[in-house]
């Protein structure tokens, strides 16, 4: 190529970026082009006085309304800052290294990136693959993605349209920190499809619904299983001293429910025996939701928790206990069939169960399918996470396998699927220590004072 061409080449290709890089920045590029405009015509005390008053109603902003200020101005600064200074920076040197280029004649193709959203913890950055290319090539690659830009992991979400992807950089464990018992919320705020029992990792409040669902728990022990239901309970309990909500507790292995005994026995019902008590408190349920189920057939398909019909949650410790583990085997078939009956009907009637269990495998629970609502805290295997939480669930990001056994950091964290992204989420439910039992008991059973309800 002629010398003249090679550098009217070079001419046009910089011209261009100068024009792209002035689009892009145009926000930032016309507020230090006015304030040097200013300090030339005017004198540089001019926009030195500007930067201050502007330094000063960022102040009150933030004094007065720290959320919005946050997600309104630092976040969007921070994402311009890690787009430059971080993903545009080592963007092309990565994804070579990480194989996720293409030349082709000679020419180099690299996917593109189009946008980065900061929040407390973690970057969202925005990629249009190249042509052909699937998210699994990206998968494959995370952990060198995750080095490369120095992130403690990376995970590949769903992008806005086909061929572009969302990549997930956490920068660091938001959850790594255990969260104390949230306040008990006034009976006007308790939300049954929406009740706050822990953090997501973005910072937003964990959610549960027990309305019109059930929930399986699945956590190696000491996984935080106990946290996720006391949480619960705590978070209905101003319904259960309004009589709207009935917590029935089965409690095989006398440990954890057995501290609110004295308010599952005032408010629900409760039942350790393991020579039938607790089958037949299972099967007195299925009895009372079928009673309801013909009461309610034809009348009304959604339900509205009332004192007549309150609300029942039946929470099972440990599912496995009376579905595989008890001796004998015909309060193992009733337990079963009793579950299968809650749990296939009992959701449109008012009635949710709720099963922690320590071993997600098959054969110790056939039941599985049965509960919509599925949380994976810390397991043994990494084969049991797709177990529990469905196919592929493990490859879209949720190591369960890999929450820490220290129960400082890992205990009460896990992955859930959340009704608006198909996407697994880190959750760390909120620690209900024993103390907060105690109140808890007090609260609802005031003639015992807090020595007797522990
Ligand atoms: N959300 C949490 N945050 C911080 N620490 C927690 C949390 N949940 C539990 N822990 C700690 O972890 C320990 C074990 O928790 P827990 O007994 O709830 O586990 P589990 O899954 O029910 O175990 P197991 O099946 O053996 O009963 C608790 O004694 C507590 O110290």
């Amino acid at each position: 190529m002629p010398e003249g061409l090679v550098l009217l080449v070079n001419l046009v290709r910089a011209l261009v970026r100068t024009v792209v890089f002035l689009v892009r920045n145009i926000v930032p590029v016309t507020v230090v082009g006015g304030l040097g405009w200013l300090g030339v015509r005017c004198g540089w005390a001019v926009p030195l006085v500007f930067l201050v008053l502007a330094g000063i109603g960022a102040g009150v902003w933030a004094a007065a309304d720290r959320p919005s200020f946050v997600c309104c101005a630092v976040r969007p600064a921070q994402a311009r800052w890690r787009l430059a200074m971080v993903y545009r920076r080592d963007w092309q040197p990565v994804l070579v290294t990480a194989g996720l280029t293409k030349t082709h004649k000679g020419r180099e193709y690299l996917p593109s990136l189009v946008r980065v959203r900061c929040g407390p913890a973690s970057d969202r950055v925005l990629v249009r693959m190249l042509k052909g290319q699937a998210p699994d090539a990206w998968e494959r690659v995370a952990v060198n993605l995750a080095h490369g830009f120095g992130a403690t992991l990376v995970r590949v979400r769903e992008g806005d349209r086909p061929g572009r992807i969302w990549l997930e950089f956490v920068r660091h464990d938001a959850l790594a920190v255990p969260i104390p018992a949230l306040p008990v919320p006034d009976a006007a705020d308790v939300d049954l499809s929406a009740l706050e029992i822990g953090r997501v990792e973005d910072g937003s409040p964990w959610r549960l619904r027990l309305l019109g669902t059930h929930v399986l728990i699945a956590g190696a022990t000491g996984a935080g299983k106990g946290s996720v239901i006391w949480s619960t309970v705590r978070a209905v309990l101003p319904l259960m001293l309004a009589g709207l909500v009935e917590v029935w507790a089965i409690d095989p292995k006398r440990m954890e429910l057995s501290f609110g005994r004295p308010l599952f026995e005032r408010y629900g019902r409760y039942s350790d025996d393991p020579k039938g008590g607790m089958v037949d408190l299972l099967e007195a349920a299925a009895r009372d939701m079928n009673a309801r189920a013909e009461q309610f057939a034809g009348v009304t398909r959604s339900f509205t928790p009332s004192l007549e019909h309150p609300f029942r949650v039946v929470v099972v410790d440990e599912l496995a206990f009376l579905t595989a583990y008890c001796p004998q085997r015909d309060l193992r078939k009733r337990a079963e069939a009793a579950l299968a009956v809650l749990t296939s009907q009992g959701r449109s009637v008012g009635y949710c169960v709720i099963g922690a269990q320590q071993d997600a495998r098959k054969e110790v629970n056939n039941l599985r399918n049965l509960f919509p609502d599925r949380i994976a805290l810390r397991l043994d295997e990494d084969e049991q996470v797709d177990m529990v939480l469905g196919d592929g669930a493990r490859d879209r990001g949720a190591l369960a396998d890999q929450i820490s056994s220290v129960p400082h950091i890992g205990a009460g964290v896990g992955f859930v699927r959340l009704e608006t992204t198909p996407d697994p989420v880190r959750v760390r439910a909120a620690y209900v220590g024993d103390d907060d039992i105690r109140t808890m008991v007090t609260l609802g059973v005031p003639e015992l004072d807090a020595g007797e309800a522990a």
